[in-house]
């Protein structure tokens, strides 16, 4: 393909007129059909998941060509390489192989010619053993007590995936309490130290490279903290690690023994499925571990071999560039209805703009459309009375996706059904808005005057035709939590074929940890480097007033 190819091809073409025609529509007109849900819903009785994709600004022939468009990007191609191991992310020359860690069949998968499923297991075997050992009080720290708190020490993916899913099966949690430290301010470390006693913690430092600055500090500062109370020998009792690079963790001083191995063919967003999920099983137990694992290889199976008219996560990708690139949308709002999912628009934030926020395209051009929005979102009802404010009435277009459940693992009351009366009235109140007709109504009915109903009408109108899908779970479980995050990992891999950009490598934060690597000695009054003339002062003005 030429370098402005994608814009010039039919598919994106026939969408642009498409795009011209249907922007006149509002979604009030196109629900006049009676049949619309059906048309544009899918609903898995096995997994317990509706997705409701019809209040969407889009027609049949809207969906036809956003299909044809991801025909003709070849994604079950990519998809079926990526599952088999090839090195589809070619800029770093690796294969892409989180699916492999939860291949729940007994098929082979390959690397370099070498079946890696056995060492996959392998691993699985030694941390379930592990996370026995330390909820069954076999583990226990150097004076013989049992581990009562485990502190994960990582950052990006080594820290944003387990911290999200400990939160969301917080329910089901039946082990030791478990911290998430990834910051390099010292704050972070400090606040939780503090409440802890070494003698009953643990701590797991997790690391694909084994290198990153701010988790290596925070390690060295955890090993301080203990060594001065136990001692040095304390610590093969109270660190293990979760890397690819053994020899770091070696010269670190963690026994090879309590390391857990994952391999480069793991990127670290899509890592919470190996080692690095060794948080999960210690906190809500490996069986449970093994449940998630069970319904993201569900998803796996579905993305694989449903016909893309009824793949939800293709169908997820696929609405996400048309409002993308044909509506100029430059944010996705992820809404959940839970507030055990409150960590996961923070997790999606580093899966989806860590992986397709790039510009260099499959034949190392820069892209003349849009990639990667910017993903946010809360918890509903508490994004409710913050951000939806601008959602509804502001000049901003933003598509949302409502997360909700039918039955909540807690049940207290009527907060369910409170709680998903707003989830189904949002996404009505941003489909349909309320019209001038309709507002002044209710102002009449009020009871307000003639001359308020004028000053106070243009702003009780709602204009509607924001567009939002529902994924609506029976319930939230491991296996369902496994399913969602797995539908979201495909829906950016398919976003990132259709785009043809390269979603698995992350060079965009290299540039500033090697210009904070320059910075520090200067910090320390070291040396003194070229700077521009915001940055030498900024530094002038911290040395200076350092105590
Ligand atoms: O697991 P590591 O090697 O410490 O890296 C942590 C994170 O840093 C990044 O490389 C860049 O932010 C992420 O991709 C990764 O998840």
């Amino acid at each position: 393909m030429s370098k402005f190819g994608l814009k010039n091809t039919p598919q994106w073409q026939n969408l642009e007129k498409n795009y011209r025609e249907i922007k006149k529509r509002h979604l009030r007109e196109l629900f006049k059909d009676e049949n619309r849900f059906n048309e544009f819903s899918i609903r898995d009785n096995d997994l317990g998941i509706t997705f409701d994709y019809s209040k969407n600004i889009i027609n049949s022939d809207t969906f036809k060509l956003l299909i044809e468009f991801v025909k003709a990007a070849k994604v079950n191609e990519y998809a079926k390489k990526m599952f088999l191991g090839e090195k589809i992310n070619w800029t770093e020359k690796r294969a892409v192989l989180h699916t492999a860690l939860r291949n729940r069949s007994n098929m082979p998968i390959y690397v370099d010619g070498k079946d890696v499923m056995p060492e996959i297991k392998a691993v699985l075997k030694k941390m379930e053993n592990f996370s026995n050992d330390l909820r069954g009080g076999k583990w226990v720290g150097a004076t013989g007590k049992k581990i009562t708190d485990v502190v994960n020490i990582g950052i990006g993916g080594s820290d944003l995936g387990p911290k999200m899913v400990c939160e969301a099966l917080k329910y089901y949690a039946d082990g030791p309490n478990v911290y998430f430290v990834s910051n390099i301010d010292g704050a972070d470390i400090y606040e939780v130290l503090k409440k802890l006693n070494p003698e009953t913690t643990l701590f797991i430092i997790a690391s694909k490279t084994f290198t990153t600055l701010e988790t290596i500090t925070n390690a060295l500062t955890a090993r301080k903290w203990l060594a001065d109370k136990l001692g040095d020998r304390a610590v093969v009792n109270h660190f293990v690690a979760l890397s690819t690079n053994a020899k770091k963790v070696k010269e670190f001083g963690i026994d090879e023994n309590n390391m857990f191995e994952f391999w480069d063919f793991v990127g670290g967003r899509y890592s919470l499925w190996s080692a690095i999920g060794l948080p999960i099983a210690c906190y809500v137990g490996f069986d449970k571990f093994i449940e998630l694992l069970d319904g993201a290889y569900y998803i796996d199976q579905h993305f694989l071999n449903a016909p893309y008219e009824k793949n939800i996560p293709v169908i997820m990708a696929a609405l996400g560039v048309w409002y993308n690139n044909f509506f100029r949308a430059s944010s996705y709002a992820v809404l959940p209805y839970s507030q055990y999912l409150n960590k996961f628009p923070a997790y999606l934030q580093q899966g989806d703009m860590e992986s397709n926020g790039k510009t260099i395209n499959f034949e190392g051009h820069r892209v003349n459309y849009g990639t990667g929005p910017i993903i946010w979102g809360e918890p509903g009802t508490n994004g409710q009375h913050s951000f939806y404010q601008l959602i509804h009435q502001g000049t901003r277009f933003i598509p949302c996706d409502f997360i909700g459940f039918v039955n909540p693992p807690e049940k207290i009351g009527d907060h369910h059904e409170k709680l998903m009366a707003n989830y189904f009235a949002q996404t009505e109140a941003l489909a349909f808005g309320l019209t001038k007709e309709e507002a002044v109504e209710n102002l009449k009915k009020a009871g307000i005057s003639p001359a308020d109903i004028k000053i106070l009408a243009p702003h009780k109108i709602f204009e509607g035709n924001k567009p939002s899908n529902s994924i609506l779970f029976n319930e939230l479980t491991p296996r369902t939590l496994g399913a969602l995050i797995a539908l979201y990992e495909h829906k950016i891999f398919t976003q990132g074929i259709m785009w043809r950009i390269n979603s698995f490598d992350q060079w965009g934060v290299e540039l500033g940890k090697v210009l904070a690597n320059v910075i520090l000695p200067e910090l320390k009054g070291q040396a003194n480097n070229k700077h521009d003339n915001s940055t030498k002062k900024l530094i002038k003005i911290f040395n200076s007033t350092k105590k």
